[in-house]
C-alpha cells in the first residue's frame, strides 16, 4: 500500500514541477487550494454516503479517490509522506504503551 501511495506521491509531485497536457492534477494545481479543498470536501461526502449504503466497491471507490485528493493537498501544502508516516508511527507507538499499561493493570 505504501509503495502505491508513495508511487502516486511522486507522479503528483512531478506534476506540480511540470505542467502536463489533459492531467486532471495539474488542472487542481491551477486551480488552487481552494479547488483542492473543495474536492476533498466532496470526496469525503462520498465516503461517507456510500458506506451508509453498505456499499463497499462503491466506498473503496470513494476512498481511493479520497486518498488522491488529499495526496494533491498534501504535494500542494508541501507535507511529505514521512510527516504522516511519523504521526501515525507516533500513534501506534502510544497505543502499544496504553496495551502495556492495560497488561499490568490486570495483573495486578
Ligand atoms: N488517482 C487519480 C485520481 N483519482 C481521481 N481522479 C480524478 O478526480 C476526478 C474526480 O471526479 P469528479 O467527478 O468528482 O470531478 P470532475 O467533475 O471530473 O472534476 P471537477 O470539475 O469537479 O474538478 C476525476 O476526473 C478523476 O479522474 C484522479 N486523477 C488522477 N489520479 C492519478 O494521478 C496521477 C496523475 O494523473 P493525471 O493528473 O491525470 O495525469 C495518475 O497516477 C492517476 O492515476
Amino acid at each position: 500500500m505504501l509503495d502505491t501511495w508513495q508511487e502516486l506521491y511522486k507522479t503528483v509531485q512531478n506534476r506540480k514541477e511540470t505542467y502536463t497536457e489533459g492531467s486532471y492534477t495539474c488542472y487542481l494545481f491551477e486551480k488552487g487550494l481552494d479547488k483542492i479543498l473543495k474536492k476533498c470536501g466532496e470526496e469525503c461526502s462520498e465516503v461517507i454516503i456510500a458506506a451508509k449504503n453498505h456499499s463497499n466497491s462503491e466506498t473503496v471507490l470513494e476512498i481511493s479517490d479520497l486518498l488522491y485528493h488529499l495526496t494533491v493537498l498534501m504535494v500542494n501544502e508541501g507535507i511529505s509522506l514521512e510527516e504522516v508516516q511519523a504521526e501515525l508511527d507516533k500513534r501506534s507507538e502510544k497505543t502499544g504503551n496504553l496495551k502495556i499499561f492495560h497488561q499490568v493493570d490486570k495483573n495486578s
